[in-house]
Protein backbone atom coordinates (compact mmCIF):
# COMPACT_ATOMS: atom_id res chain seq x y z
CA UNK A 1 0.00 0.00 0.00
CA UNK A 2 1.26 3.21 -1.11
CA UNK A 3 1.60 4.58 3.01
CA UNK A 4 2.54 8.26 3.79
CA UNK A 5 2.51 7.36 7.49
CA UNK A 6 3.34 4.41 8.30
CA UNK A 7 2.77 3.14 11.49
CA UNK A 8 4.48 -0.60 11.75
CA UNK A 9 4.04 -2.84 15.02
CA UNK A 10 4.08 -0.01 17.83
CA UNK A 11 4.14 -0.78 21.43
CA UNK A 12 5.21 1.96 23.74
CA UNK A 13 5.60 1.37 27.66
CA UNK A 14 5.47 4.66 29.94
CA UNK A 15 7.15 4.43 33.38
CA UNK A 16 4.69 5.01 35.86
CA UNK A 17 5.06 6.32 39.53
CA UNK A 18 3.56 2.83 40.29
CA UNK A 19 5.13 0.72 37.66
CA UNK A 20 5.17 0.57 33.60
CA UNK A 21 2.00 0.81 31.58
CA UNK A 22 2.41 -0.38 28.45
CA UNK A 23 0.39 2.47 26.18
CA UNK A 24 -0.01 0.22 23.10
CA UNK A 25 0.61 -2.37 22.21
CA UNK A 26 1.79 -3.87 18.83
CA UNK A 27 -0.46 -0.96 16.79
CA UNK A 28 -0.33 -1.04 13.14
CA UNK A 29 -1.89 2.09 11.20
CA UNK A 30 -1.39 3.26 7.44
CA UNK A 31 -2.86 6.46 6.00
CA UNK A 32 -2.29 6.92 2.51
CA UNK A 33 -0.93 10.21 1.36
CA UNK A 34 -4.00 12.83 1.27
CA UNK A 35 -6.02 11.28 3.45
CA UNK A 36 -8.31 12.51 6.39
CA UNK A 37 -7.78 9.89 8.95
CA UNK A 38 -9.78 9.60 12.17
CA UNK A 39 -9.07 7.83 15.52
CA UNK A 40 -11.61 6.90 17.78
CA UNK A 41 -11.53 4.69 21.26
CA UNK A 42 -12.12 4.58 24.39
CA UNK A 43 -11.11 6.92 27.12
CA UNK A 44 -7.23 6.03 27.90
CA UNK A 45 -6.67 3.31 25.05
CA UNK A 46 -3.59 5.62 23.99
CA UNK A 47 -4.67 7.54 21.37
CA UNK A 48 -2.79 10.92 22.44
CA UNK A 49 0.19 8.57 22.85
CA UNK A 50 -0.34 7.81 19.55
CA UNK A 51 -0.12 11.25 18.01
CA UNK A 52 3.00 11.88 20.19
CA UNK A 53 4.46 9.13 18.72
CA UNK A 54 4.18 9.93 14.57
CA UNK A 55 4.80 13.47 15.87
CA UNK A 56 8.58 12.30 17.40
CA UNK A 57 7.66 13.42 20.47
CA UNK A 58 8.10 9.96 21.96
CA UNK A 59 10.18 7.05 20.80
CA UNK A 60 8.23 3.83 20.04
CA UNK A 61 9.22 0.57 22.41
CA UNK A 62 9.49 -1.32 19.60
CA UNK A 63 7.86 -1.15 16.36
CA UNK A 64 8.72 1.20 13.91
CA UNK A 65 6.50 4.92 12.85
CA UNK A 66 7.49 6.12 9.16
CA UNK A 67 6.22 9.47 7.18
CA UNK A 68 6.90 9.59 3.78
CA UNK A 69 9.65 6.75 3.45
CA UNK A 70 11.82 7.99 6.14
CA UNK A 71 11.42 6.35 9.85
CA UNK A 72 10.91 8.98 12.68
CA UNK A 73 13.90 9.30 15.08
CA UNK A 74 12.59 13.16 16.80
CA UNK A 75 10.17 15.88 16.58
CA UNK A 76 8.41 15.63 12.90
CA UNK A 77 8.95 19.09 11.21
CA UNK A 78 6.83 18.36 8.70
CA UNK A 79 3.91 18.17 10.93
CA UNK A 80 1.74 20.82 11.74
CA UNK A 81 -0.26 20.29 14.78
CA UNK A 82 -3.14 21.67 17.07
CA UNK A 83 -4.84 20.50 20.46
CA UNK A 84 -7.71 21.10 22.31
CA UNK A 85 -6.56 24.03 23.72
CA UNK A 86 -5.58 26.58 21.31
CA UNK A 87 -2.58 27.53 23.40
CA UNK A 88 -1.85 31.00 22.15
CA UNK A 89 0.56 33.02 23.11
CA UNK A 90 -1.13 35.63 25.20
CA UNK A 91 1.28 38.73 24.22
CA UNK A 92 1.48 38.42 20.33
CA UNK A 93 -1.18 39.61 18.26
CA UNK A 94 -3.27 36.79 16.31
CA UNK A 95 -0.98 37.23 13.03
CA UNK A 96 2.41 37.01 15.45
CA UNK A 97 1.10 33.65 16.99
CA UNK A 98 0.03 32.48 13.16
CA UNK A 99 3.32 33.39 12.05
CA UNK A 100 4.94 31.58 15.20
CA UNK A 101 6.27 28.37 13.19
CA UNK A 102 7.77 30.34 10.46
CA UNK A 103 9.80 32.28 13.23
CA UNK A 104 10.84 28.51 13.68
CA UNK A 105 11.07 26.19 11.04
CA UNK A 106 13.74 25.90 8.28
CA UNK A 107 13.52 26.64 5.43
CA UNK A 108 11.22 30.05 6.82
CA UNK A 109 13.49 30.74 10.00
CA UNK A 110 16.25 32.05 7.87
CA UNK A 111 14.04 34.48 5.37
CA UNK A 112 11.77 35.29 7.99
CA UNK A 113 13.79 38.97 7.85
CA UNK A 114 13.60 39.13 4.57
CA UNK A 115 9.91 37.71 3.69
CA UNK A 116 8.02 39.25 6.58
CA UNK A 117 6.10 41.24 4.40
CA UNK A 118 5.03 38.42 2.15
CA UNK A 119 4.31 35.90 4.99
CA UNK A 120 1.96 39.00 6.99
CA UNK A 121 0.37 38.54 3.36
CA UNK A 122 0.10 34.68 3.62
CA UNK A 123 -1.06 34.68 7.51
CA UNK A 124 -3.53 37.20 6.54
CA UNK A 125 -5.27 35.49 3.38
CA UNK A 126 -5.14 31.79 5.62
CA UNK A 127 -6.71 33.90 8.76
CA UNK A 128 -9.58 35.26 5.71
CA UNK A 129 -10.17 31.54 4.85
CA UNK A 130 -11.25 31.05 8.63
CA UNK A 131 -13.49 33.37 8.65
CA UNK A 132 -10.87 35.72 10.74
CA UNK A 133 -10.26 38.71 8.02
CA UNK A 134 -9.26 41.91 9.99
CA UNK A 135 -8.67 40.09 13.62
CA UNK A 136 -4.66 39.82 12.88
CA UNK A 137 -3.86 42.66 15.01
CA UNK A 138 -6.36 41.44 17.97
CA UNK A 139 -4.65 39.88 21.48
CA UNK A 140 -5.89 36.35 21.45
CA UNK A 141 -7.84 36.97 24.62
CA UNK A 142 -10.05 39.62 22.67
CA UNK A 143 -11.38 36.27 21.03
CA UNK A 144 -13.98 33.69 21.53
CA UNK A 145 -13.27 29.95 22.17
CA UNK A 146 -14.16 28.96 18.47
CA UNK A 147 -12.20 32.02 17.03
CA UNK A 148 -8.73 31.08 19.07
CA UNK A 149 -8.96 27.63 17.77
CA UNK A 150 -9.89 29.16 14.27
CA UNK A 151 -6.11 30.79 14.68
CA UNK A 152 -5.02 27.83 16.14
CA UNK A 153 -5.61 25.90 13.09
CA UNK A 154 -4.18 29.01 10.74
CA UNK A 155 -0.77 28.49 13.28
CA UNK A 156 -0.69 24.71 12.30
CA UNK A 157 -1.02 24.98 8.54
CA UNK A 158 1.08 28.49 7.78
CA UNK A 159 4.21 26.29 7.23
CA UNK A 160 2.02 24.09 4.52
CA UNK A 161 2.89 20.97 6.77
CA UNK A 162 2.70 17.81 4.36
CA UNK A 163 0.90 16.08 7.67
CA UNK A 164 -1.89 17.70 9.96
CA UNK A 165 -1.93 16.10 13.93
CA UNK A 166 -5.34 16.87 15.30
CA UNK A 167 -6.07 15.50 18.99
CA UNK A 168 -9.23 16.63 19.97
CA UNK A 169 -8.82 20.27 18.72
CA UNK A 170 -12.60 21.13 19.00
CA UNK A 171 -13.72 19.18 21.99
CA UNK A 172 -13.66 22.73 24.03
CA UNK A 173 -16.48 24.04 21.57
CA UNK A 174 -20.17 24.12 21.94
CA UNK A 175 -21.92 21.94 19.71
CA UNK A 176 -22.57 24.88 16.98
CA UNK A 177 -18.95 26.05 16.92
CA UNK A 178 -18.05 22.54 16.81
CA UNK A 179 -19.70 21.63 13.32
CA UNK A 180 -18.65 25.15 12.14
CA UNK A 181 -15.19 24.24 12.32
CA UNK A 182 -15.57 20.70 10.78
CA UNK A 183 -16.22 22.94 7.73
CA UNK A 184 -13.57 24.95 8.23
CA UNK A 185 -11.20 22.19 8.63
CA UNK A 186 -12.88 20.31 5.48
CA UNK A 187 -12.55 23.32 3.29
CA UNK A 188 -8.97 24.15 4.21
CA UNK A 189 -7.77 20.08 3.39
CA UNK A 190 -9.64 20.30 0.27
CA UNK A 191 -7.94 22.58 -1.12
CA UNK A 192 -4.64 22.94 0.44
CA UNK A 193 -4.34 18.50 0.08
CA UNK A 194 -2.52 17.26 3.57
CA UNK A 195 -3.09 14.23 4.93
CA UNK A 196 -4.79 14.61 8.53
CA UNK A 197 -4.29 12.25 11.30
CA UNK A 198 -7.13 13.60 13.79
CA UNK A 199 -7.90 11.75 17.36
CA UNK A 200 -11.55 12.40 18.84
CA UNK A 201 -14.21 11.21 20.90
CA UNK A 202 -17.00 12.61 18.82
CA UNK A 203 -17.85 10.07 16.64
CA UNK A 204 -20.45 12.34 14.63
CA UNK A 205 -16.72 14.22 14.07
CA UNK A 206 -15.09 11.12 12.51
CA UNK A 207 -17.57 10.29 10.43
CA UNK A 208 -18.51 14.05 8.80
CA UNK A 209 -14.61 14.93 7.95
CA UNK A 210 -13.00 11.39 7.88
CA UNK A 211 -12.31 9.03 4.95
CA UNK A 212 -11.12 6.16 7.27
CA UNK A 213 -11.83 5.99 10.65
CA UNK A 214 -9.72 3.82 12.71
CA UNK A 215 -11.36 1.99 15.99
CA UNK A 216 -9.14 1.07 18.84
CA UNK A 217 -9.07 -1.43 21.43
CA UNK A 218 -8.45 -0.84 25.28
CA UNK A 219 -4.96 -0.15 26.99
CA UNK A 220 -2.97 -1.53 25.90
CA UNK A 221 -4.18 0.62 22.62
CA UNK A 222 -4.15 -1.34 18.79
CA UNK A 223 -6.31 -0.47 16.04
CA UNK A 224 -9.42 -3.06 15.91
CA UNK A 225 -11.72 -2.06 13.37
CA UNK A 226 -10.97 0.22 10.17
CA UNK A 227 -14.16 1.76 9.24
CA UNK A 228 -14.19 3.67 5.81
CA UNK A 229 -16.57 6.44 5.21
CA UNK A 230 -18.11 7.13 1.60
CA UNK A 231 -20.06 9.63 1.42
CA UNK A 232 -19.32 11.99 -1.83
CA UNK A 233 -17.07 15.42 -1.15
CA UNK A 234 -17.44 17.72 -0.48
CA UNK A 235 -19.93 16.62 2.35
CA UNK A 236 -22.60 19.27 4.07
CA UNK A 237 -23.65 19.12 7.42
CA UNK A 238 -26.72 17.89 5.84
CA UNK A 239 -24.91 14.46 5.18
CA UNK A 240 -25.44 13.88 9.18
CA UNK A 241 -28.82 13.65 9.48
CA UNK A 242 -28.76 10.63 6.81
CA UNK A 243 -29.69 7.45 7.89
CA UNK A 244 -26.76 5.71 6.51
CA UNK A 245 -24.40 8.51 8.75
CA UNK A 246 -26.47 7.28 11.36
CA UNK A 247 -26.03 3.83 11.10
CA UNK A 248 -22.00 4.63 11.04
CA UNK A 249 -22.30 6.62 14.43
CA UNK A 250 -24.11 4.08 16.21
CA UNK A 251 -21.69 0.98 14.84
CA UNK A 252 -18.76 2.25 15.72
CA UNK A 253 -20.43 3.34 19.39
CA UNK A 254 -21.24 -0.23 19.70
CA UNK A 255 -17.68 -1.00 18.66
CA UNK A 256 -15.87 1.20 21.61
CA UNK A 257 -18.26 0.16 24.41
CA UNK A 258 -17.17 -3.59 22.84
CA UNK A 259 -13.93 -2.54 23.05
CA UNK A 260 -14.14 -0.98 26.72
CA UNK A 261 -15.68 -4.30 28.10
CA UNK A 262 -13.14 -6.49 26.65
N1 LIG B 1 3.62 10.47 30.53
C1 LIG B 1 2.96 9.39 30.96
N2 LIG B 1 3.45 8.62 31.96
C2 LIG B 1 2.80 7.52 32.38
N3 LIG B 1 1.63 7.10 31.86
C3 LIG B 1 1.09 7.83 30.88
C4 LIG B 1 1.71 9.01 30.36
N4 LIG B 1 0.93 9.53 29.39
C5 LIG B 1 -0.13 8.70 29.28
N5 LIG B 1 -0.04 7.69 30.16
C6 LIG B 1 -0.99 6.57 30.33
O1 LIG B 1 -1.04 5.90 29.07
C7 LIG B 1 -2.38 5.54 28.77
C8 LIG B 1 -2.78 6.15 27.41
O2 LIG B 1 -2.84 7.56 27.58
P1 LIG B 1 -3.29 8.52 26.38
O3 LIG B 1 -3.30 9.92 26.90
O4 LIG B 1 -2.46 8.24 25.20
O5 LIG B 1 -4.77 8.00 26.11
P2 LIG B 1 -5.97 8.67 25.30
O6 LIG B 1 -6.60 7.57 24.53
O7 LIG B 1 -5.49 9.84 24.54
O8 LIG B 1 -6.90 9.13 26.50
P3 LIG B 1 -8.20 10.08 26.48
O9 LIG B 1 -9.13 9.47 25.50
O10 LIG B 1 -8.72 9.98 27.89
O11 LIG B 1 -7.73 11.45 26.10
C9 LIG B 1 -3.23 5.99 29.93
O12 LIG B 1 -3.43 4.91 30.79
C10 LIG B 1 -2.39 7.05 30.59
O13 LIG B 1 -2.64 7.10 31.98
Amino acid sequence: MDSFVDINGVTLNYRGASGDITALQDATLQVKRGEFAAVVGPSGCGKSTLMRLVTGLHKPSAGTIRIDGKEVKGPVKMAGMAFQHANLLPWRKVIDNVLLPLEIVEPYRSQFRSKKAEFRAKAEQLLATVGLAGFGDRYPWELSGGMQQRVSLCRSLIHEPALLMLDEPFAALDAFTREELWCVLRDLWQRLGFTVILVTHDLREAAFLADNIYVMSARPGHIVQIKPVSFARPRDLEVTYEKEFGDIVHELRLKIAEARNA
